[in-house]
């Protein structure tokens, strides 16, 4: 697991370093770091570092001065003053010093460009001559190696501004929200975290790796029957769309639920038909799917309102989460994407992206559920304000039916016991982790199909 720092977090965490050793020298040793890193992903060639005049800029200074010793650097320094002790290093160590437009010629023939404008300390964007140099920097397919961040973006913001595009970002610590969180993160490349010795606390924001996805999974034991692994009832589809239903059952009968009920309107003989093992109707279970492909339903808050009374913790999706019952939903599972969670919140799609933490925390927070919000970064939000990030994967599960699927996923996991928010982290993590070991437009049912052979896969890391 690992944890995500804010600025603000960071900045303590280095100070309790400074506190204990005063003599430390973190530049030092984040400046080796971003040598290393730059050596490793362009080993020859000239090097092209634009300086800010923070810190930031120092780290880059440090690293030029490291470069120089084995091949050509430039620096430029792009906000005209920059780290006296870093510039000093940097030209005894043979760096030549170049100017705006000597920077942009000089692409021609660098391997690859250091960012070291600002880091922690950024606002959003940057100045005009910077911005025309980053997008030159991509418009000339010259790598870019950010420092700490790409500098443009904020270290605590999930948007993006004008910012460099890195093709490689070596932070220091621990990652920073504009690293994990979309749309910021795909502006940082491949990310690099290097130890400079900075220790980071548990943090309420953290990112899922896949080893915790394996030592989570819930894998059936010697005295395991269908019951101890949990039943599912679904109450998915509809006559109008009927595949709901179809893509739900596939979810959670891929990933091991021990008995899946269908108690929804879709036709019974078409589940029966794809889903031999599915027993139709109500009946004893551990949890339940409500909402995926309703439509607009006559009865929809006295489903909700009757799993609330059977005490049945509910993977709520799609048109049910808009007929929430009232009070505490302990233990159940929202699952929005951004449209459905700002319509619960009565704000904009827009304010939900460039607000994603705040957003779902706000809605697991007011209903005491755990709130998966889906999309290209996928959080899930507990009551405590704990926000953990699945697994990412690549974008070819961004189509019509993986949330139905992903609702039946999270209803099998529930089911098996899990906490709430554990089901949710898994089962986005797992439709993830799927797509990024089968690359293509695989149809949701095909990929869910998929899912089995990872699973075992995780089951035999253990
Ligand atoms: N504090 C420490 O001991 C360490 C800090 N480190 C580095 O220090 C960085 C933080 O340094 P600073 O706090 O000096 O901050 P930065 O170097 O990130 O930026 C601050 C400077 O940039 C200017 N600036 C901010 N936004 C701008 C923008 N959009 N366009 C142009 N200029 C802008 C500010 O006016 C200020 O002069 C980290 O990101 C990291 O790279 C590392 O050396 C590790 C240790
Ligand atoms: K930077």
């Amino acid at each position: 697991m690992r944890q995500i720092l804010t600025a603000k977090q960071l900045r303590a965490a280095e100070q309790r370093v400074f506190d204990a050793e005063p003599d430390v020298d973190l530049m030092g040793r984040a400046a080796q770091a971003v040598a290393r890193v730059t050596d490793a992903v362009v080993p020859t060639g000239t090097v092209l570092v634009a300086v800010g005049q923070g810190n930031n800029g120092g780290d880059g200074l440090f690293a030029a001065a490291r470069l120089a010793a084995h091949r050509p650097v430039l620096v430029w320094l792009a906000m005209g003053s920059a780290h006296e002790a870093g510039l000093e290093a940097a030209v005894v160590a043979g760096a030549q010093e170049v100017d705006a437009v000597g920077a942009i010629k000089a692409l021609a023939e660098c391997s690859v460009v250091v960012d070291a404008v600002t880091g922690l300390g950024s606002r959003p964007g940057l100045p005009a001559e910077v911005e025309t140099f980053a997008a030159a920097c991509q418009a000339q397919g010259v790598p870019v190696v950010a420092v700490d961040l790409p500098s443009g973006l904020g270290a605590d913001d999930a948007r993006v501004h004008p910012s460099f595009q890195a093709d490689h970002t070596v932070t220091f610590g621990a990652p920073k929200p504009c690293h994990v969180l979309n749309p910021a993160a795909s502006r940082c490349g491949v990310l690099h975290v290097a130890d400079i010795g900075i220790d980071a606390e548990p943090t309420m924001l953290r990112a899922a790796e896949e080893s915790d996805i394996a030592a989570w999974w819930p894998v059936p034991g010697a005295r395991s029957d269908k019951y101890s692994r949990g039943v599912l009832v679904l109450d998915t589809g509809s006559e109008s769309y009927p595949g709901a239903a179809l893509l739900s059952c596939a979810g959670a009968l891929h990933v091991g639920a021990g008995m899946v009920r269908y108690a929804g309107r879709a036709p019974s003989g078409l589940i029966m038909s794809r889903f031999p093992s599915v027993v139709i109707g109500d009946g004893r279970a551990e949890a339940t799917v409500l909402g995926s492909g309703w439509g607009d339903r006559d009865n929809a808050e006295s489903r909700v309102e009757w799993a609330k009374l059977h005490q049945l913790p509910a993977v709520v999706d799609a048109d049910a989460l808009y007929s929430l019952p009232s009070g505490r939903l302990d233990g159940w599972l929202l699952t929005p994407h951004a449209g459905e969670l700002a319509r619960i919140l009565g704000c904009t799609r827009a304010h939900v992206e460039s607000q994603p933490l705040e957003c779902v925390r706000e809605v697991a927070r007011t209903t005491g559920a755990a709130v998966l919000l889906k999309g290209a970064t996928q959080y899930v939000a507990e009551l405590s304000g704990r926000v953990t990030i699945a697994v990412p994967g690549p974008a070819w599960t961004a189509r019509a039916g993986s949330g139905d699927v992903l609702a039946g996923i999270c209803g099998a996991l529930l089911a098996s016991g899990l906490p709430a928010w554990k089901a949710g982290v898994l089962g986005a993590s797992i439709q993830a982790m799927t797509a990024a070991r089968n690359p293509g437009p695989y149809t949701p049912d095909e990929l869910s199909a998929r899912m089995p052979a990872v699973i075992a896969e995780l089951a035999a890391a253990r």
